[in-house]
């Protein structure tokens, strides 16, 4: 039975790196697969992981229909005997709704990787439809840490290791950026008293908190 799969979890936990393994296990037994992204680090049409593995891959836009995308290929004599869609959280409700009707219409699986929260830990729309409407949601299994070394469970926005609350939902970016725009993996612990690991470490510096000679 094709499934919408759901696969979330923090940034840098591992969803693009997944979503290439599938791809990569699928072709090599002569499977094709329709790839969509949007707004993925490495440029338009384009889904890469960290790990430095990049394919190519529809760059989805605001209002594609990629029901209808998927129903043309075909139409033209193309295949997808499945379907990825990374950085699913940037997508709009409606076109989750049109990847819930591939898998019920055409019977062709999805695999959906994106976060689920913002750095607000709020839910991106894309996302929260995709809860609603998914066959299964997976956590992935290797564990993003928080810098106190418990699971990452939050994204945090930074401006030079600072944490910021306020903003856009959507700024592209990436973690390990200290002096631009950022963003750090927290538990929620630290999520919810806004320390990131330059927080933390300069409050462990600081004077006030150092033990005080006795003279
Ligand atoms: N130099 C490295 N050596 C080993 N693993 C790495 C390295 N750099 C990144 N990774 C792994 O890649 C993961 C990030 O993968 P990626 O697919 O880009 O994440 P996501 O799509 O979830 O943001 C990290 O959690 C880590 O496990
Ligand atoms: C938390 C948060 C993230 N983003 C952006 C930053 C990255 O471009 C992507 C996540 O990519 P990854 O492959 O999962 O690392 O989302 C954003 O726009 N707004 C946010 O609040």
């Amino acid at each position: 039975m094709p499934e919408l799969v759901f696969f979330s979890g923090t940034m840098d936990c591992g969803k693009s790196t997944l979503a290439l393994q599938i791809e990569h296990n699928r072709s090599a037994r002569g499977l094709q697969g329709m790839i969509f992204t949007r707004d993925d680090r490495a440029g338009e049409g384009k889904l890469s992981s960290r790990l430095g593995l990049v394919t190519d891959a529809v760059e989805v836009a605001d209002d594609q229909d990629l029901y209808a995308y998927l129903v043309e290929h075909l139409s033209q004599g193309g295949r997808a005997d499945y379907v990825i869609a990374d950085e699913a959280q940037f997508l709009a409700p409606l076109q989750i709704d049109q990847l819930a009707r591939v898998v019920d219409e055409l019977d062709i699986d999805v695999f959906a990787f994106g976060i689920t929260t913002d750095f607000r830990s709020k839910l991106f729309p894309g996302s929260q439809r995709l809860v609603e409407l998914a066959d299964r949601v997976e956590v992935l299994q290797v564990e993003a840490l928080c810098w106190c070394g418990a699971r990452a469970t939050h994204n945090a926005r930074t401006i030079g290791g600072e944490m910021v609350v306020e903003g856009a939902q959507v700024v592209v970016g990436d973690v390990n950026q200290a002096e631009n725009v950022g963003y750090e993996v927290l538990c929620r612990r630290h999520h919810r008293r806004r320390m990131t690991a330059a927080t933390a470490r300069a409050g462990a510096l600081s004077p006030d908190v150092l033990p005080i000679a006795s003279v």
